[in-house]
């Protein structure tokens, strides 16, 4: 292939460069795998109104989220197994985030320790995190965070138990025993290394660590034990938006988690209005899914978010050229933006607001 001058080129370059069965664990989702599709199908259903003559001789992305300053509203979404795209790992995905003045979400499940992807990165970290039913296991994660510098936390709300993905199911998919998820205690992690016919290793190890039983009430045994701030990924109605900011909630990532949970939720961008309108500003409100060019994250902008994370795309650009590529597609998203803001007459995010999007068209499908 040519030079790579899209995000979606970088998913053919990722696909050649890594074995099968790791393609479909990064790439795949649950069930159908429509919700997956409709990440993608929702931004391209939305269309643009532009405004001329507005001078945009400028145009100027920064912004701050919960503290973070960022040069655009863009981070990494948190991913398990950076490892498995690129040996350098989440120490690439650091360097590449931070080339950029973007913010980097490190997965509970990173295969690189918090203190050396704290040492690759020049820009902010928070941590994901997933409620373990061994509590002190959950807190020791928290301490190696907070330690390294990590300056948030993000409870991935939306995986009492990792879904039926039957991608992984098909390829019996485990974890490659040299990739580990470092910054957990190895007994909590055995389970993801083993094989088992007709499972997911990962889906399996899920239902035996992650605690199910986790209710509204329970945040604040998280929040007594760490003062960092604490967003919550995986709302995706109006309801669970009020009681996210009722229970203190400092920020909201509405997500489905990339089409990887329950098959059959809606795109996360469609979703975003209905929280956005909920929070009314209360607490930033990030979106990830399906964003893959500068244009969706105009969209998601006007649509009420802070900031988007980026998931995939991250991972293909490590998988074709380690850090180089994951900051070439970064470069690619912001250079975008910056062109979609110019080209809607739109010089500052503040002007990014639902006057620049077109009644969507009807559904074709
Ligand atoms: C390979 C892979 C691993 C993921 N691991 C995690 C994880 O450890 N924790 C989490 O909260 N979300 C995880 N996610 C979901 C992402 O944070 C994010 O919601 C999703 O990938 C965004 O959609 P996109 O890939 O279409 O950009 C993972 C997604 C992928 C593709
Ligand atoms: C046990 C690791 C879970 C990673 C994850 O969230 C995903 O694959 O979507």
């Amino acid at each position: 292939m040519m030079k790579p001058v899209r995000v979606a080129d970088y998913a053919e370059l990722a696909r050649a460069a890594l074995p099968a069965r790791v393609w479909d664990y990064l790439d795949g989702g649950s069930g159908a795998e429509w919700t997956l599709r409709d990440n993608r199908a929702a931004f391209e259903r939305i269309t643009l109104r532009t405004r001329v003559l507005t001078d945009v001789a400028t145009c100027d992305s920064r912004t701050t989220v919960l503290g973070a300053a960022l040069a655009a509203p863009i981070g990494v979404a948190p991913m398990a197994y950076h490892r498995l795209a690129h040996d350098d790992g989440e120490r690439a995905t650091a360097a590449a985030a931070g080339a950029h003045g973007m913010l980097f979400v490190v997965s509970m499940f990173a295969s690189a320790s918090y203190a050396d992807i704290a040492n690759a990165a020049t820009g902010p970290l928070w941590t994901q995190l997933y409620w373990l039913r061994d509590r002190a296991a959950l807190l020791d994660v928290v301490r190696r965070a907070e330690d390294a510098g990590i300056s948030a936390l993000v409870l991935t709300v939306d995986a009492p138990r990792i879904a039926r993905r039957p991608r992984d199911l098909r390829n019996a998919f485990t974890v490659p025993a040299d990739v580990r998820a470092v910054n957990l205690d190895a007994p909590v992690m055995a389970t993801s290394h083993v094989a088992e016919d007709g499972t997911s290793a990962i889906e399996r190890h899920s239902r035996e660590r992650f605690d199910p039983s986790l209710t509204w009430a329970e945040l604040a045994w998280l929040r007594e034990r760490s003062a960092l701030p604490l967003a919550l990924k995986g709302i995706l109605t109006a309801e669970d938006a009020e009681l996210a900011v009722a229970h203190g909630v400092d920020a909201i990532v509405v997500s489905n988690h990339g089409g990887r949970q329950l098959d059959g939720v809606p795109a996360a961008v469609d979703a975003l209005p209905e929280v956005a309108d909920q929070v009314a500003g209360r607490v930033p409100v990030l979106v990830d899914g399906g964003v893959r060019t500068g244009a969706d994250v105009l969209k998601a902008v006007a649509l009420g978010a802070s900031a988007v994370l980026v998931g995939r795309p991250v991972l293909w650009g490590l998988a074709h050229a380690g850090a180089e590529g994951a900051a070439d597609v970064l470069a690619i998203l912001r250079e975008e933006l910056a062109e979609a803001m110019a080209l809607t007459g739109r010089p500052t995010l503040a002007d990014i607001d639902r006057s620049v999007l077109a009644v969507p068209r009807p559904r074709t499908r």
